[in-house]
This record gives C-alpha cells, structure tokens and sequence, in this order.
C-alpha cells in the first residue's frame, strides 16, 4: 500500500522571541490520503500559515516529523520539494511580465528544456482556462484570472501534492466558484492531493472531503460521523454552543473529559451538517446556523485538547 500524501506526527514550531516564545503550532498529528483536498481551517493566528511553511520545506520545525509524497521533511526536504506546488497568498507575480512568460521562466526554474518549459506553459493554459490571457501582464489581469495563473505556476513541476495558501481570499463570489471548481479538477483529473488553508468553513465544506480545524496550534483530525455524534449528543452541549462560549474549560471539565476520548479526530464537513440537523430535529436549524455551530464545536474541542494537554 503507497504511504499517504502527507503524515505528519508531533509537528511543532515555537518562535522565540525577547519576551519570551510564541507556540504558534503545537504538536499536528495529520494524515491526508493520496487524492484528498484536506481543508485545513482557523481563524486568524491559529498557525494555518507556519504549518504550511513547514510541510513546503521554508520552515524547519522545532519538533516533531513529517512525510509527503513518501519524502522526509527532515532528511529528504529537496525530495519533497519535488513533489510539491507551492501557491502562496498573493503578490508574488512580476507585473510586467506576460502570463506566458511567467509560466515558460517556472518551467525553466524547475530544469525544463526550453522547448519542454513552451509546451508545458500551453498544456496549463489550455488545462487552467489562461490561454486568451497569454500575452496579457500580469498587472492587466482581475484577481481571479490572477489567483489562476499562481495555480498554473504552482503545477508547472506536475506535483503530487498541491499547497495553496488561502486561495480564494479577496475574491468576489463568482470568481471563488469558478476557483472552486478548478481546484476539483486538478483533483479528479490529475489526482493531485490537495492540502488548503483557509479561514472560511464554506470553502473547506465545497471543496474538502476531509477537515482538519486548527486552534491554537493544535489540529484536530480523524473523528468518524459516530464519534462526533457521541460527542454532540452530550448533554449541555448545544446550550453552550448557542451561548456562544467557545472555550468554556472551565465551566464543563466533565464534557472535556469526554471529548479526550475521541481527540485526535477527522470528520467530514457533511458529517457535522448531518450530527447538528439531525439533533436539532424538525429542520428549524438553516445550513448556515449548522455551519456556525460546526464552527464553535470545532473551537470547542480545540479548547478540550488544550485542556487535556496542560493537565497532561
Ligand atoms: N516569524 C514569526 N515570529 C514570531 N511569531 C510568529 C511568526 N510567524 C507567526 N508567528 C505567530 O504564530 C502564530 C500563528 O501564526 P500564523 O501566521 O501561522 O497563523 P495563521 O493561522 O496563518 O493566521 P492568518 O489566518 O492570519 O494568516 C501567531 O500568533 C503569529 O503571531
């Protein structure tokens, strides 16, 4: 059996700095499939970003191991920057340059012959939907066209598994969709795994089979629909979701005992819709309130493995 796209275990990183050390990722356990998107979800600060930094080789972690596409982060990080695309937040693009040359001079940086970096840079075009747009700079291009070029880059090198960095941000509704969509096909049709962070639940549930929801540095993954309906059938939970406290350590310490039991966990964004509709019988609870308190769980058990760890 092949070994999965990414496995990481343990995965940390503190900054030091004067006034002391920031643990912006506190020990990941993650496991992500061959030919999953994993949406990796947090709000602002969470350690979206340093993680990715680390599973892209920019980053050494302070502890802890990882493997993608079969390569040791520590050991083998050109191995892994072999197999990887890389899509950063936006700004990395040269203004003046056109679109068919900022994909012909990344083929180059990836060793292509000049004539193989050509050919690749029209295969992309034509696959990514840039082909009217090659003689265009960049600087000419709508934030949506531009997000698809930085696609484009990020695949020049044929990667195994694909990182993009909070890719839809700052973009207007239908050029997310159309994001979206491209992000499933360069999943179904090149089954490239895709790893993606994002601050948006929407996005991690239109896009991801699997979500890992990070807080405070610490991820959460692998919960199965019965897990997380043990978890939201507890009682008192829903009344302290309604009431908005998301990290009430202090008021449940039964319910956090509990929920050490099934931490580390994984589950899919339908499976949480389907636990909290399901509780809330009648159909009164809209989507979007099922999202939100999908959203408050997540910060939740963030809270109750923090606990369980600082008791540890
Ligand atoms: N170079 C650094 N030095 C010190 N602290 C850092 C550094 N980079 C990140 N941090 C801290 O680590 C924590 C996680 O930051 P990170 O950028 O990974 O979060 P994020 O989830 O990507 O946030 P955002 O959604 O805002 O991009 C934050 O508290 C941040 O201030």
């Amino acid at each position: 059996m092949s070994s999965p796209a990414i496995r990481t275990r343990g995965l940390t990183r503190t900054f030091q700095l004067k006034n002391g050390p920031v643990h912006a990722v506190r020990g990941i356990d993650l496991t992500v499939d061959r030919g999953e998107i994993l949406g990796f979800l947090g709000p602002n600060g969470a350690g979206k970003t340093t993680t990715l930094h680390m599973l892209v080789t920019l980053l050494p972690p302070s502890g802890g191991q990882a493997e993608i596409a079969g390569h040791d982060l520590l050991h083998d990080p050109v191995g892994v920057r072999r197999r990887i695309g890389y899509v950063a937040q936006p700004g990395g693009l040269d203004p003046a340059c056109a679109v068919r040359e900022e994909l012909i001079t990344q083929g180059r940086l990836h060793r292509l012959p000049t004539t193989a970096a050509r050919e690749r840079a029209e295969e992309l075009a034509t696959d990514l939907g840039l082909l009217d747009l090659m003689d265009r700079p960049t600087a000419a291009l709508s934030g949506g066209q531009r997000r698809r070029l930085e696609i484009a880059l990020g695949m020049v090198n044929r990667p195994e598994v694909l990182f993009l960095d909070e890719p839809t941000t700052g973009l207007d509704p239908g050029s997310r969709a159309e994001l979206w969509d491209l992000v499933r096909r360069i999943r179904t049709e090149h089954g490239t795994t895709v790893f993606l962070t994002t601050h948006y639940l929407d996005e991690a549930d239109a896009l991801a089979a699997a979500l890992s929801a990070l807080s405070y540095g610490l991820a959460m993954n692998v919960a199965t629909p019965p897990e997380f309906a043990a978890i939201a059938n507890t009682a008192g939970m829903p009344l302290m979701l309604l009431s908005g406290l998301l990290l009430p350590m202090s008021l449940a310490p039964g319910w956090l005992d509990g929920a050490s039991r099934v931490i580390p966990f994984r589950y899919t964004v339908d499976a949480v819709r389907q636990v909290f509709q399901g509780h809330y019988a009648n159909g009164t609870v809209a989507v979007g309130a099922a999202v939100t308190l999908a959203l408050a769980a997540l910060c939740l058990l963030g809270g109750a493995r923090l606990f369980n760890r600082a008791r540890a």
